[in-house]
């Protein structure tokens, strides 16, 4: 199936929700009018990584973000990986992804398993247990969030589920400019070890601790930049996905097929 994937590239305002609502709701309007089938938006797109701010304003259980995204993506008949948000619950904040389809359906959520330490992100979050994998009009696929795409291991758990093995990738992300090198290679080796698409939006702009590097990017599963955007600009990155060639791909070279499990046990 040939999907219009559309990655909004943003900066998004440090502890200011009402700005960053606006911002997405407009750049959703814009992919939109360019036929998206699929949205992405980044990581924490609601407030960036202000703990301060999650803390003092929390969103229950995100229920304010699920609101508004299950009306973006019934309004627009889009499907939405709407990056991440602070999700407050009994436990805590979890960093989390939320998936809706085009009726305004919630798909799926995603809490990242992988803290990020140097962000600080183990003193204010708890860590997320739970798989990423879900289905929309394409078929299987899996999100993941920034840190997680160091994990190998973690997203080749997603690829042997026995049924559904996901033809894409999605990962949201707020990733530094200096590591921007080690994104890129790093999501070019996950699609090629995996066979599969990867779409990947980060922002841009910075906060008080850190300047963001942008180049979401979209890579084919034989490890082809497809598309891939700039370091500073705020933009919506097309791609077209032909989510079928995964099948061909897996077929001429069976990675998971050739793979000799009995010899990786050293855990
Ligand atoms: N927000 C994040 O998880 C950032 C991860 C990162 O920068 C890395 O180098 O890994």
């Amino acid at each position: 199936m040939l999907l219009k994937t559309a990655l909004v590239q943003m900066d998004i305002a440090f502890g200011n929700p009402e700005v960053n609502y606006e911002n997405a709701s407009a750049n959703i309007a814009e992919a939109v009018s360019s036929g998206a089938d699929v949205i992405l938006l980044p990581e924490l797109w609601t407030t960036g990584y202000d703990f301060s701010y999650m803390k003092e304003n929390p969103d229950e259980e995100a229920s304010e973000a699920v609101t508004f995204l299950s009306e973006q993506a019934r309004k627009h008949r889009v499907n939405l990986v709407a990056g991440s948000v602070a999700k407050k619950t009994d436990e805590g904040f979890f960093n989390t992804m939320l998936v809706f389809n085009r009726h305004g359906a919630f798909v799926r959520e995603y809490s990242k398993a992988h803290l990020f330490r140097l962000m600080e992100e183990e003193k204010h979050l708890q860590e997320g247990n739970e798989g990423s994998l879900f289905k929309l009009e394409h078929g299987w696929a899996a999100g993941f969030i920034c840190y997680d795409i160091r994990f190998p291991e973690w997203i080749r758990t997603h690829m042997l589920h026995p049924e559904h093995k996901p033809s894409v990738l999605y990962v949201v992300a707020e990733w530094p400019q200096p590591r921007i090198d080690q994104w890129r290679s790093l999501l070019i080796a996950r699609a090629i070890e995996n066979q599969c698409f990867v779409a990947a939006c980060n922002r841009t702009g910075s906060d008080p601790n850190n300047t963001y590097g942008g180049h979401s990017i979209v890579i084919s599963p034989l490890g082809k930049v497809i598309a891939e955007a700039g370091e500073a600009e705020d933009t919506i990155l097309y791609a077209d996905i032909e989510t079928d060639d995964v099948h061909e791909i897996r077929e001429n070279i069976p990675v998971l097929r050739d793979r000799r499990p009995e010899l990786y046990r050293n855990e």
